[in-house]
């Protein structure tokens, strides 16, 4: 028997005996949470008959208070202990199937011998409790695996750093137990793991890489110092997948203190959320909260405006070049988005202190009793040196009582017997059960006719002044959207803010009057959708979030100036991972420089700000990459990793009746050739309809939309923007001509809609080729027949 063979058995047998232990850890378990169970049931069905429950007089009561609290507190520590057991349940069945992927031999400094570390998606000891049979992969001892080829190497604990000798590193592939293949490791993780890995066709979900995380990966995935960490990462170089191992690390890290929901990723679109939803499950973690920005306006702003969404916004930026407003829409969406929009928001804003807020009237049926002038002096009359939010809590506090007072004159007003006529059988009878829990009087005093009338009177006032109260304490008396408004009503006001060098964009003037008839009309464009809410924030005080500890934000890129400052300020507790692709800004502001890390990096300390920049492509075939480099400024320097594969293909058609007949071939040769995800990527969500409607009468094909909100294996017709941040095996780029991928604001959409494909990526064009395909890129690829 060679040696090689030797070991594979001897690997094998150590398999055994650990899926031994972790069998008989099972049924232990397995009995521990049957019992847990069947005692938190039979505390449910005795909850009241094992509580004696009297409330007789006080000593009474207070005892039977304390037996409830026992029987609560019982009734939670099974619950407890159930949840737990049932999780650990659930890893151990994972690790049954799978119980480790890596081993490393390592001998500390001055030692010669090298203990042998197991690494695995979560740690197991020994039946005596001593010995680990398998580390977590995020102990700290694991790093060495992800960090070192074998030779010196160090990895650092709470203690101080250890240092020694990295004398084996292998890697293996066990699928029920059994090793199916064994690697002994070099400089990286495992050429020959991720060579298999990554060859594999895609399914509708996103995997864990815990096995093959590249040395610059884990430097994200434990990063535990930066308030700040930016990641500016190639496409498919790993930033969601390294973002979703560092929440698994960070819930391990600091498991007891941090929960899954006080990490919120922000993720570019709902499809993407159920795209990445199963990888923590599969590491034995819960899911992080996940959320879209766009989800977040919504629900803050929809109720008061008729809001678009981003993806209307982008439809108008990508498709409506004949509109008469078209630049100045795009100029206005980019400049709403600058930092130096930002910057002068914030003059504005301090410019407030001192005057310019705009109130509104208190009224009371119908008639004004505070107008909005007194209010703006009460409120410029107080110290100028209290924060406006503190201000107007003091307003409220004055308004409170003026509406007490009105109240009180309500009462002998005559529509208030007329209102208290009109009180229905119910509303009566429902006053009279109220009071007479008051105790405010019993039965023969309701009998008193003046009594009654004056208990209905209060009750009719109370009632009708309520919404009045409500509006003073959510501070409703000052006019917000008058406060943005002003900022646009004359085109000269917004130029007093301007500071240094700033100018404001040449078609200014025409900005405020599209911006005035917007709001006008009850609407909100998605670009001023954050600037107004960040003003309304700052002026009322910010509502912020102290629970949350860490946000993620994936596709940065994307993301505004105001959007990042709205964020920051939003969770000001968080410790902030920004993930993106520069090159794939795709937004309508993106060309203008108005996104981009420099606006989040702008609102950190760069003491506690780091960065990470990953080059290497892991999701695409090297021929694939190759061409998709060519498409961008600077591509040569991505890496493509070493996986091989056909070179992309471009093939010209004549018309679009052709266009469909050729790509539905190729579906069905794709389908033929084993692809599970297929994605014909058109531009635009009308021109991906048209696609559908061709295709879906030869092909089982699905379109996806914005309101898409799951992604599922199969053939797919998508618009550019919601690809963002997926992938497919393979990918058939619909229309690549210069009709649609032709001004250069598109080039970085064209660049992310290739880059989506991981094994075969398939160009159609009908007339000029996008003149981004250099005749270099053109060379990369094979050119069909007509
Ligand atoms: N270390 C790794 N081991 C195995 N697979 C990896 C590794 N890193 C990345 N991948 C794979 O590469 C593909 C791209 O990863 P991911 O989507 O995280 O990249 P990305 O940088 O977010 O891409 P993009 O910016 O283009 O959306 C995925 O299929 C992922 O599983």
């Amino acid at each position: 028997m060679s040696e090689a063979t030797q070991e594979w058995k001897s690997e094998q047998q150590r398999v055994d005996q650990v899926v031994q232990e972790i069998d008989s850890r099972t049924v232990t378990l397995e009995q521990q949470t049957s019992e847990a169970r069947s005692e938190m049931v039979e505390i449910r069905k005795n909850f009241w008959e094992d509580v004696t429950v009297n409330f007789e007089d006080a000593a009474e009561m207070a005892e039977t208070a304390a037996s409830l609290k026992q029987q609560a507190e019982m009734l939670f520590d099974r619950e407890h202990a159930h949840r737990q057991s049932d999780k650990q349940l659930r890893t151990l069945r994972k690790l049954r199937q799978s119980p480790y992927f890596g081993r490393i031999d390592f001998a500390l400094e001055g030692e010669s011998a090298a203990d042998p570390i197991y690494l695995g998606i979560a740690s197991l000891r020994d039946s005596s409790d001593t010995d680990y049979l398998i580390y977590d992969w995020r102990a700290p001892v694991s790093s060495l695996y992800y960090d070192y080829p074998p030779g010196p190497a160090q990895y650092e604990t709470p203690m101080g750093i250890i240092g020694g000798e990295l004398k084996l590193k292998r890697q293996f592939v066990i699928r029920d137990g059994v090793i199916t293949s064994v690697f002994d490791t070099g400089v990286t993780i495992g050429d020959e793991m991720l060579q298999e890995v990554l060859g594999k066709h895609s399914d509708a979900q996103m995997k864990s890489i815990v096995a093959t995380i590249q040395r610059e990966q884990n430097l994200i995935i434990r990063n535990d110092r930066s308030r700040l960490l930016v990641v500016q990462g190639a496409a498919g170089s790993g930033k969601t997948s390294a973002a979703l191992q560092r929440v698994a690390y960070l819930l391990y890290r600091h498991r007891g203190t941090l929960s899954a929901d006080q990490i919120v990723l922000f993720s570019p679109n709902p499809m993407f959320n159920s795209y990445v939803s199963t990888v923590l499950p599969e590491l034995g973690e819960e899911n992080m909260e996940q959320t879209t920005f766009q989800d977040y306006l919504h629900y803050r702003l929809s109720k008061s405006f008729q809001l678009e969404n981003p993806y209307e916004q982008l439809e108008y930026a990508l498709a409506a070049t004949d509109d008469s407003g078209y630049e100045a829409r795009m100029e206005s969406i980019r400049y709403k988005a600058s930092r130096t929009f930002v910057e002068l928001m914030e003059r504005y804003l301090a410019s407030l202190k001192e005057g310019g807020l705009i109130f509104r009237n208190l009224s009371f049926r119908g008639e004004p009793f505070i107008h909005a002038r007194d209010i703006h002096d009460y409120f410029y009359s107080l110290d100028r040196s209290i924060p406006i939010p503190n201000r107007l809590r003091l307003v409220a506090e004055r308004l409170m009582e003026k509406v007490k007072e009105r109240q009180i004159a309500a009462l002998d007003e005559s529509w208030v017997e007329d209102e208290i006529e009109l009180l229905d059988k119910e509303t009566y009878l429902n006053i009279y059960q109220q009071l007479r829990r008051k105790k405010r009087f019993h039965k023969e005093s309701f009998d008193d006719f003046d009594a009654e009338k004056a208990m209905l009177a209060e009750y009719v006032v109370r009632d009708r002044f309520k919404p009045l109260r409500e509006r003073v304490k959510r501070l409703n008396f000052i006019n917000l959207k008058a406060v943005y408004r002003q900022l646009f009503a004359d085109p000269a006001f917004a130029a007093a803010y301007l500071e240094d060098e700033d100018t404001l964009p040449a078609s200014w003037d025409a900005i405020c009057a599209r911006t005035l008839e917007r709001l006008d009309d009850g609407a909100m464009a998605y670009e001023d959708a954050t600037p107004f809410l960040y003003a309304v924030e700052r002026i009322r005080g910010f509502q912020t979030n102290v629970s949350v500890r860490h946000i993620l934000i994936d596709e940065a890129q994307d993301y505004t100036a105001f959007q990042f400052a709205y964020l920051k300020r939003l969770f000001p507790r968080a410790k902030v991972t920004a993930l993106g692709d520069m090159n794939q800004s795709i937004n309508a502001h993106a060309s203008l420089g108005g996104s981009g890390f420099s606006a989040i990096e702008a609102l950190f300390d760069p003491e506690e700000t780091e960065k990470v920049t990953l080059m290497r492509s892991y999701r695409s075939t090297r021929p694939i990459v190759e061409f998709t480099s060519l498409l961008i400024p600077g591509g040569e320097a991505i890496e493509p990793f070493n996986r091989s594969g056909d070179k992309p293909t471009l093939t010209a058609v004549h018309n679009i009746t052709e266009l469909n007949s050729r790509i539905a071939a190729r579906i069905e040769a794709l389908q033929a050739e084993g692809y599970r995800t297929i994605a014909v990527i058109c531009k635009t969500a009308a021109e991906s309809r048209t696609a559908y409607e061709a295709l879906q009468e030869n092909i089982d094909i699905r379109l996806m939309e914005r309101e898409t909100t799951d992604f599922e294996q199969g053939v797919v017709v998508i618009p550019s923007y919601l690809a963002k941040g997926v992938e497919f095996d393979a990918v058939i780029v619909y229309d690549a001509s210069a009709r649609c991928y032709g001004r250069e604001s598109e080039r970085k959409l064209f660049y992310t809609v290739c880059t989506r494909a991981m094994h075969e990526l398939h160009l159609y064009g009908v007339g000029e080729w996008s003149p981004f395909m250099t005749d270099e890129a053109k060379q990369c690829c094979t050119l069909e027949e007509e």
